[in-house]
């Protein structure tokens, strides 16, 4: 295949992810009606503007409180609107704003009655208030017309979000144009394209020694692999320190060799383990450490973490010098709108009025000038920016570039968003990955081409890149693209029949992954490369299919297959570095999966190989309870006591979920004797595979403990606690292991705790499932604490 029909399938299956985002979401709002909609989290009713002014881009905020005319309680109900969110604004009593109807880039179907109103994305959400910035996710601040036609009565919609896909899309667009140029292809696209072998390292100087000097032997192999190679996909099983290694690598590049660094990450939370790395005081007194790098995050600074937002593209552009006059322009814009607000006697009328509008207009293309002007001066000035993959394709960088490209969590990114910096950084050379295939991949709605099965799986849907406001504004390319995009996505590949039919396929798992070692993209090996390792370009007026490939390049079988994994299955092992020490756990939960998943290379460090329990307790209770708390792995094996698994209404879409009554007691039982031996529930966390059995946990145990973690596999990934108890669920005579099947899902489980593993559940019927979890099974045999229920 080549690269270019390879890009346009990354182009299709996005296409496809978009379609089934957007189905079901408008499955879902158009069946219910609207209290339900409040119910499920998706809208607000009987809201009121309290106040609008001007946010980053020139675009209109309008602050929505609940009117205490239609509600007695000021406070919002639990809801799922979160920044970032794309919203419609509806007129509360006809269910339509008195606005211009469906607009051009609308595709997103909220309700009854819901075509119309104004869009908007969600800029901060308080208790009490919400803070809308109107502007369809697409279109960027062109809304001047629109801002004076809020209406009094307001119901908030939720919408699917096309902008994650626009951006995609566009850039991979972008990488195909890039294709026919007459000039060089750049060479990170050649490399992901597999047009070109990775070039040899460049040796680091005699003189090279590390800034930080507690890092491990694989760590800094990492590092120097990093630091001399074009391409290094840093491997970093559970707790292994990759933010710490990535961090050496950034300091590295910037301070001593110099560069500019672009570091992304699949999600906020990855941007800002970084960031908050980088950006403390480092430990050693190394005097290349004395001045500090010049940071500047983008993205919405209500989805940064509070203690990093001196770090934000918003502060810092407040903080500059030339945004006076911006200020300037802003106060007098925001005093002229609110007087062309005033309702009643007072208000202004007539050409007054329209003068008014016209004069707003006009500030508002010269504020958008000149805060892009200071925008552009802060950016300009950081040597190391940082965001998520999406928040990087945005305009703000159109005129930046960087030597380096670096994405954390690369592993749980679609590769079409680690397309955005990579088709949009032309001049970089090195590309760093860092991340760990052997846990969750990202999320996907869409039907698995490959398969035929849905694959849904891995992170919480929040944390995948969203649009954010202070992002929002798309490339103009984007913007152009928008409608021809939405035209093209009628030629994706079909979505599922129904969001019932889609959701029940998601209770069962999707089928197991390729793993790493049997993963091939083509009929021959990666590691057989052809004659030519050129890295400049054929003839360009010869046909793409002369471009010639040192690798295979073989269509991606869907968006659950990551950039990661497709680099290491096209260029081999000698690409990457794994990073062999784990500062999570003990010896004995280190042990599976490192001798199942991580070549058994994977060890612990000094301070917590011999890690107990029973050391967080004090002396006289230790005494007491020696037994159980002295133990790493503890297996709560219900076989043969016919404890099984009911299917229940999950409650959205219908769907059918599992849990285990039994097991959930068994689960109260064992955190019961943990709290009495004296320790703290905060240190204790529940998982599950299954949303029932989560919810069912919750009930039980948040009565009596309400600072207990009770979450789902696929929603921790990421997280520890000192004590992690996970309930199977699957107890049946047909031996059906469902969501267990995953070995990824599994690993993210089971490496969760640091000081003690317990697993409640059916070791009969788990073993039928897969030689992994048959394995796992005879595992826990011999080297857990076995307990048996009565
Ligand atoms: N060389 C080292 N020596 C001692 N402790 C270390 C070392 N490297 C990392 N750590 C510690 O290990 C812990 C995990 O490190 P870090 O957060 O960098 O890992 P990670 O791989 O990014 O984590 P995650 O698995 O959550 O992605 C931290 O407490 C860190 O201080």
């Amino acid at each position: 295949m080549t690269a270019e029909p390879f890009l346009q399938r990354l182009i299709d299956l996005t296409l496809a992810e978009q379609q089934a985002e957007e189905l079901e979401s408008s499955l879902l709002s158009s069946s219910c009606p609207f209290n339900q909609l409040v119910a499920k989290g998706i809208a607000l009713g009987g809201l009121q503007p309290v106040k609008t002014s001007l946010g980053l881009g020139g675009r209109t905020l309008v602050d929505l409180e609940r009117s205490l005319a239609h509600h007695q309680d000021s406070t919002f109900p639990p809801h799922g609107f979160r920044s970032g969110d794309s919203v419609r604004l509806l007129g509360d009593a006809a269910g339509g704003a008195k606005s211009k109807g469906k607009k051009k880039g609308d595709t997103a179907t909220a309700g009854q009655g819901a075509e119309g109103g104004l869009e908007g994305v969600v800029w901060k959400v308080q208790e009490k208030r919400i803070v809308i910035a109107l502007g369809s996710a697409g279109k960027g601040a062109n809304q001047d017309d629109e801002a004076e036609e809020v209406p009094p009565n307001i119901r908030l919609l939720k919408l699917s979000n096309p902008t994650t896909y626009l951006r995609q899309i566009s850039s991979l667009r972008s990488a195909i144009r890039q294709l026919s140029l007459p000039s060089p292809l750049p060479p990170l696209i050649t490399l992901s394209l597999g047009l070109s072998s990775p070039p040899p390292p460049t040796p680091l100087p005699p003189s090279f020694t590390f800034l930080d000097p507690t890092l491990n032997p694989s760590q800094q192999s990492a590092v120097q692999h990093a630091l001399t190679h074009s391409l290094s996909l840093i491997w970093g099983p559970p707790g292994t320190g990759k933010t710490q290694t990535l961090v050496e690598v950034i300091r590295q590049l910037v301070l001593v060799q110099g560069l500019r660094v672009l570091v992304c990450g699949g999600s906020n939370l990855s941007v800002d383990n970084v960031l908050q790395r980088l950006s403390a005081k480092p430990s050693s007194d190394d005097p290349r450490l004395a001045t500090p790098i010049p940071l500047t995050r983008l993205g919405h600074p209500t989805r940064v973490l509070t203690s990093l937002t001196p770090w934000t593209l918003d502060s810092q552009s407040s903080a500059s010098d030339s945004s006076a006059l911006v200020k300037d322009i802003k106060a007098e814009l925001e005093q002229l709108e609110g007087r062309l607000r005033i309702t009643g006697k007072e208000r202004v009328r007539g050409s007054e009025r329209k003068k008014g509008w016209d004069e707003v207009r006009e500030l508002r293309r010269d504020y958008r000038r000149r805060e892009g002007g200071v925008v552009g001066e802060v950016v300009g000035k950081a040597r190391v920016v940082l965001g998520t993959t999406h928040g990087v394709g945005s305009r703000i960088l159109q005129n930046q570039h960087f030597d380096v490209i670096v994405i954390d969590e690369a592993a749980q990114a679609t590769e079409p968003a680690c397309w955005i910096p990579l088709a949009n950084q032309p001049r970089a050379t090195k590309l760093i990955l860092a991340g760990d295939h052997l846990q969750l991949p990202p999320t996907i709605k869409s039907l698995d081409s490959s398969s035929g099965s849905k694959s849904k799986k891995s992170s919480k849907k929040e944390d995948k890149p969203k649009t954010t406001a202070s992002t929002l504004m798309l490339t103009e390319e984007e913007q152009k693209k928008e409608d021809s995009s939405k035209e093209n996505s009628t030629s994706a590949p079909a979505p599922p029949p129904s969001a019932a039919a889609d959701e029940s396929q998601a209770a069962e798992p999707s089928p197991p992954p390729p793993a790493l070692s049997t993963l091939s993209l083509s009929p021959s090996s990666p590691s057989t490369p052809s004659t030519s390792t050129s890295t400049t370009r054929p003839d360009p007026t010869t046909t793409t299919t002369t471009l010639t490939r040192s690798f295979p390049l073989a269509p991606s079988p869907s968006l659950s297959l990551t950039l990661f994994e497709r680099l290491l299955a096209l260029h081999g092992p000698q690409i990457r570095t794994m990073l062999s020490v784990s500062y999570r756990f003990n010896s004995k939960i280190c042990e599976f999966p490192s001798r199942e998943l991580y070549e058994g290379e994977l060890g612990v460090g000094e301070r917590n190989g011999g890690w107990k329990l029973v050391d967080l307790l004090d002396g006289e209770e230790e005494e007491e309870e020696e037994g159980v708390m002295g133990e790493e792995v503890v297996f709560v094996d219900t076989a043969g006591l016919a404890m099984y698994e009911r299917s229940g209404d999950e409650g959205t879409f219908g769907a059918e979920s599992k849990s285990n009554e039994n097991e959930a007691d068994l689960c109260v039982k064992y955190v019961e004797g943990l709290t009495l031996a004296g320790l703290p529930a905060s240190s204790i966390t529940l998982l599950s595979p299954y949303n029932s059995q989560v919810t069912l946990l919750a009930s039980l145990l948040h009565p009596r403990w309400p600072e207990i973690e009770v979450g789902s596999v696929d929603g921790m990934q990421g997280r520890e606690n000192e004590v992690v108890v996970i309930s199977l669920v699957r107890s049946n005579e047909k031996g059906e292991v469902g969501f267990l099947a995953d070995e990824r899902r599994l690993n993210v489980a089971m490496t969760r705790p640091k000081r003690q593993l317990v697993v409640i559940g059916d070791s009969e019927t788990v073993s039928k499932g897969s030689g992994y979890l048959k394995r796992w099974m005879q595992w826990l045999e011999e080297n857990a604490w076995v307990q048996v229920p009565e």
